[in-house]
């Protein structure tokens, strides 16, 4: 299935996390499900923190590019942009915040739920949980901003 990331633009699809032209990536894609958005993904057991039990970087990786992914899909339809090419926003994480509830068992599906809780022209705040065996084992909160054209370059580079 397509998410937001299939519309990002080639030079913005790079992503470790949510990249479709990553291929060592994890590729994730994000949609709308109602008024929240979703994404799944499959740990490998490659990704173990100790046995049995997903590595808690993997984690956040899947919340950040989930969020950035939903901040996206939540600035397109503000902006009433119609995804039909390479035309989708692209947002940077500006802050990531992650609390471990509970250990996430490795072996079954993980889902993410993202839930738009502030949007502006340029930023957006995302909550999102992640369950595993429909247990709600993590929770994020990402402050997504829409890619400055200076993205990064010095601030002060034309003085240079
Ligand atoms: C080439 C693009 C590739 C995209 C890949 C994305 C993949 C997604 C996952 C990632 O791994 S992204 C990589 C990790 N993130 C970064 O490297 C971002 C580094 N930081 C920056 O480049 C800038 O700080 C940033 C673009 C995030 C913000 O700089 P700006 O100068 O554009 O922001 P500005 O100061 O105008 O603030 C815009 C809004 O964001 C808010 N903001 C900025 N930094 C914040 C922060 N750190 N925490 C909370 N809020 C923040 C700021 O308060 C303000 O809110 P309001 O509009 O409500 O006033």
């Amino acid at each position: 299935m397509k998410g937001i990331q299939d519309y990002y633009p080639d030079h913005f699809a790079q992503c470790y996390g949510c990249g479709r032209l990553n291929e060592h990536g994890h590729q994730i894609k994000t949609n709308w499900n109602g008024a929240e958005t979703i994404t799944k993904f499959v740990p490998k057991t490659y990704h173990t923190a100790i046995p049995g039990f997903v590595y808690g970087g993997l984690l956040a990786s899947l919340i950040d590019c989930h969020g950035t992914g939903s901040a996206a899909l939540a600035l397109a339809k503000a902006k009433n942009i119609v995804l039909d090419k390479s035309n989708a926003p692209r947002c940077v994480t500006a802050s990531l915040q992650v609390k471990y509830l509970k250990p996430t068992p490795i072996g079954s599906e993980i889902e993410i739920k993202g839930i738009i809780s502030e949007i502006t022209e340029r930023k957006v705040k995302v909550s999102c949980e992640l369950f595993a065996d429909d247990m709600l084992c993590v929770t994020g909160e990402v402050i997504a901003v829409l890619v400055p054209d200076n993205f990064g370059k010095p601030k002060n580079a034309n003085l240079q």
